[in-house]
């Protein structure tokens, strides 16, 4: 799998400090509440687990599946609920979890979602942002690194349902894409 690799963007080490450093941003920002903790299924799995570890403040924490790629590097354009949170957010401090922001589309999504179920406030902690295939308009509150334009695999992030388990963020190979 590493051989697929053409080059490392963040490293283990890389993504540990970012994940501090953000922890610490949160607990500050939200000290005295108990804000939910969305996971935005399957890439924020890891970002997630390493981000809560770092906040020093009580979260409760559920999932969401929302999925829009269809295994390649192209957004389909539109965003489908796969599963759904547990918890009642009416009147709840909510941040997702995103391994990352591209379009733009699934975070659009889930913010109005959940603005609809009467949540207090909604934030995003991504750990990239990817600001140049902003098709929508939509901001994170808090970003690990701001990443050019390609498509990254790693760290949680697929290409065909793959790499999520490189415990780097990274850039393919070209012939590895069959869709670029
Ligand atoms: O800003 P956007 O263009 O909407 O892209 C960002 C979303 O795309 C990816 O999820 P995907 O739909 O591929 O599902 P996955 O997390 O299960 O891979 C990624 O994990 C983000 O949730
Ligand atoms: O660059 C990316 N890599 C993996 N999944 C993604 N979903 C949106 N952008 C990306």
């Amino acid at each position: 799998m590493n051989n697929d690799i053409l080059k490392t963007l963040y490293s283990e080490e890389d993504i540990k400090q970012a994940c501090k450093k953000l922890g610490k941003q949160i607990s500050e920002d939200y000290k005295g509440k108990t804000p939910i903790i969305i996971g935005v299924l399957k890439g924020a799995i890891f970002f997630m687990t390493d981000m809560v570890r770092e906040m020093d403040i009580y979260t409760k924490l559920d999932f969401i599946d929302v999925s829009s790629y269809n295994g390649g590097t192209k957004s389909s354009g539109s965003v489908k609920l796969i599963k759904d949170i547990d918890i009642d957010v009416n009147g709840q401090d909510i941040i997702f979890m995103e391994d990352i922001i591209d379009t733009g589309r699934t975070l659009k999504y889930l913010k109005e979602l959940l603005a609809d179920r009467g949540a207090n406030s909604i934030k995003v902690c991504t750990l990239m942002d990817k600001p140049e295939g902003r098709v929508v308009e939509v901001k994170a509150d808090y970003v690990g690194f701001e990443v050019p334009n390609e498509f990254v695999v790693g760290y949680g992030l697929d290409y065909d349902g793959k790499y999520r388990n490189l415990p780097y963020v990274g850039v393919l190979k070209p012939k590895i894409y069959s869709d670029q």
